[in-house]
């Protein structure tokens, strides 16, 4: 049976064949050589977290696979100044259509709008993806473990890094933390969401965290709902996370959330 990241997988080939037949990859490293200048996505995330506060990646989606319709009428600039506003260190945004409601128009309207890093939150399973996200204004990429084979992820963290942007490696498991560890990228996602059977558990971030050695950087991602979620992360050592539908229905109130995170200890 396949899961719902399969289906994911199998939809991004199509997409990468459309987009090598549609622009050559000369004139697409050419855009990313003159698209605005990185702003550092890691680095904004630890001068947040060394200062003792919460760094959060704040995301913006209008659904997903394990939560249907979030925020399906949303304006994306909108939410990401509330964001901003309420001291998020960096933004997450989906471009993924089918499954997210979101696409690269949308990415680099937030960019112009705001002026925090972005991870360009897609599924990448070729070199030419990152280089379409760097032309887009992209200063960071994901790479999710689960989705890769380790000599593709090595391709895509180079390809990355090579075009002056940070990476987040996603994991889910001990046996992706190993394989994650061996890349030299310093932020290393624990994604608390099971990808293929699209449960939450917090409990996966506080059994993979001990794994991680000095000068990494663990990013604790999905289900987190709440300022007891943070504090509960924080025991572990996590300083940094990633919140997306909890905040995204928040209103009126979500920069005010989004401070009361950041605050939570
Ligand atoms: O909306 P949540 O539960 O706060 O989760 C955010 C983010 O972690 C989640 O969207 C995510 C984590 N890894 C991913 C990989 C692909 C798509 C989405 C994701």
């Amino acid at each position: 049976m396949k899961t719902a990241l399969d289906r994911i997988i199998d939809y991004k080939h199509d997409e990468v064949r459309a987009l090598k037949a549609a622009c050559s990859l000369a004139d697409l490293e050419a855009a990313a050589k003159a698209a605005s200048p990185v702003r550092g996505f890691a680095a904004a995330l630890s001068s947040v977290a060394d200062a003792g506060q919460n760094a959060l990646i704040c995301e913006i989606k209008r659904k997903s696979p394990s939560a249907g319709d979030i925020l399906p009428g949303a304006d994306p600039v909108e939410i990401a100044r509330d964001y901003e506003r309420g001291g998020a260190a960096c933004l997450s945004v989906l471009t993924d259509m089918p499954s997210f409601g979101g696409n690269l128009a949308d990415f680099e309207a937030i960019r112009s709008a705001v002026s925090i890093p972005m991870l360009r939150k897609d599924f990448m399973i070729d070199p030419i993806q990152i280089i379409e996200a760097r032309a887009h204004g992209a200063d960071c990429i994901l790479i999710i473990m689960s989705a890769v084979v380790d000599s593709l992820a090595a391709d895509l963290h180079h390809c990355a890094t090579d075009l002056g942007m940070d990476v987040l490696i996603e994991t889910h498991d001990e046996e992706e933390m190993e394989r994650a560890l061996r890349l030299p990228s310093p932020l290393i996602g624990v994604n608390n969401r099971d990808l293929k059977r699209m449960v939450t558990d917090l409990t996966t971030t506080e059994r993979l965290a001990p794994m991680l050695p000095a000068g990494r950087h663990l990013v604790s991602e999905s289900g987190i709902a709440d300022p007891e979620s943070i504090i509960r992360l924080r025991k572990v050592g996590s300083r940094r996370f990633l919140i997306g539908e909890w905040l995204m229905k928040q209103g009126a109130s979500r920069s005010e959330q989004v401070t009361r995170l950041k605050l939570a200890c």
